[in-house]
């Protein structure tokens, strides 16, 4: 048996981590959380039947443990609520797929509880990542990554131990506004950002492709992960998302992971390995597809990218600002309250005024968190 706990399982990875339990019945589920979904995660309860359940929420918690009295799960709320489901007593691997920085203290308390982390939570990664690979080291415990890219590096680096990385190339498919100018941007609807060319995701991530915000955050998460430097990092556009990305070594061979576009498949992967098991689902057929392509990045247009460089490159608490002032504004441009061009605007400005401090606590993390939301709303 397998035991997991998943924190997002309404959203879209957290859903598809339970499509892949759904063929697998050798893994039980302990632990689901959610924020306020809780038509979607009563009916997941009822299915999947774990011990506990958590809803972000309290007055959504109440509602949800009347709805559920006739069943024996437990209903929680609010970080505490997190925290349980992360901790859950039998539980083995926490799939961490809750959207945005509250995903940090429930992993870090998931570390200290000695459960692996199947990731894909990236912006825990891009603010903490100093704190989680280190703890996760003290604690032994694994960080499987979930995200398709960091997936498709650690599978390159299968067998590879003693080799060291020459370079990681992290595709990205530039998302619905490749090509375009800066100047073509300036009047995006969130339905077309929301369009993205290959993946079905929940909307935050799906606007920070289509800024390519979502490479930055991926280029510090690839960072922390495989512990490499900044400038081994590469960038390249692969617009068919085939090439989930790859590792160059010394002697010139690249390794890259490919598949179709399917999140079941790094999901699965993270919650087996090191084994591999079967998946339905379409195969890559060559002569249909005829060609793959590859572009360099425009970081004049997606300005997004460059910050994240910058970010990365000077550390310290950079990062957290990058990542809170994109969280802050896309639920703004979600919400229809700015335009499109003022995300990367706001994440530049908030990165112009923060005086920078190293190796900042959970605690510091989340009080930079605070002060860059202050800042944004003062503007
Ligand atoms: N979707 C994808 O294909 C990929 C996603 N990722 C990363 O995975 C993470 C999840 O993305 P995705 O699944 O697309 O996001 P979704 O928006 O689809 O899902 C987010 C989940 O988090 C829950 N949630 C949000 N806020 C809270 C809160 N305060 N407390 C408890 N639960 C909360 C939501 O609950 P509710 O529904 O009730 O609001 C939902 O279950 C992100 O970090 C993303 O970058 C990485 C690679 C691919
Ligand atoms: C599926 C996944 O991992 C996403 O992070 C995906 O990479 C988004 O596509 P972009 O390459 O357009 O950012
Ligand atoms: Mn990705």
């Amino acid at each position: 048996m397998k035991y997991i706990s998943i924190l997002g399982s309404t959203g879209s990875i957290g859903t598809q981590t339970l499509e892949v339990v759904r063929e697998n019945p050798e893994i039980q589920v302990r632990a689901l959380a959610a924020g306020s979904n809780i038509a979607l995660l009563e009916e997941q309860i009822r299915e999947f039947k774990p011990a506990i359940a958590a809803v972000y929420s309290e007055e959504k918690a109440r509602e949800l443990s009347l709805k559920v009295k006739d069943t024996n799960v437990q209903i929680l709320s609010g970080m505490e609520g997190l925290i349980a489901c992360s901790t859950e007593v039998h539980t083995g691997i926490v799939v961490t797929a809750l959207v945005g920085m509250i995903g940090i203290v429930p992993t870090v308390e998931a570390i200290k509880a000695g459960k692996d982390i199947a990731l894909a939570n990236k912006e825990t990664l891009v603010t903490a990542g100093h704190i989680i690979m280190p703890l996760a080291k003290e604690h032994r415990v694994k960080i499987l990554p979930v995200d398709s890219e960091h997936s498709a590096i650690f599978q390159a680096l299968n067998g590879e131990g003693r080799n060291e990385i020459e370079r990681i190339i992290l595709t990205a498919s530039g998302g619905p506004f490749r090509g375009k100018k800066r100047e073509e941007l300036k009047n995006i609807k969130v339905e077309d950002a929301l369009k993205h060319p290959n993946w079905t995701m929940g909307r935050k991530i799906t606007i920070d492709s289509s800024t390519m915000v979502n490479k930055g955050l991926e280029v510090m998460e690839a960072r922390w992960l495989f512990d490499v430097d900044l400038e081994k990092i590469q960038v390249v556009i692969q617009p068919q998302s085939i090439i989930h990305s790859a590792v160059e070594y010394a002697d010139g061979s690249i390794i890259a992971q490919m598949g179709m576009p399917d999140m079941k498949l790094p999901i699965q992967y993270a919650l087996y390995y090191p084994e591999r098991k079967p998946l339905p689902g379409e195969r890559i057929d060559f002569f249909k597809l005829g060609r793959l392509d590859f572009y360099e990045p425009d970081y004049e247009t997606f300005e997004g990218l460059a910050l994240a460089y910058e970010a990365a490159k000077k550390g310290g608490s950079l990062p957290t600002v990058y990542n809170a002032a994109n969280e802050y504004a896309v639920a703004k441009f979600l919400n229809r309250e700015i335009s499109y061009l003022e995300i990367t605007k706001m994440i530049r400005e908030a990165m112009e005024e923060h005086k920078n401090r190293m190796n900042p606590t959970v605690s510091e993390i989340l009080t930079v968190e605070k002060e860059t939301y202050e800042f944004l709303r003062r503007k």
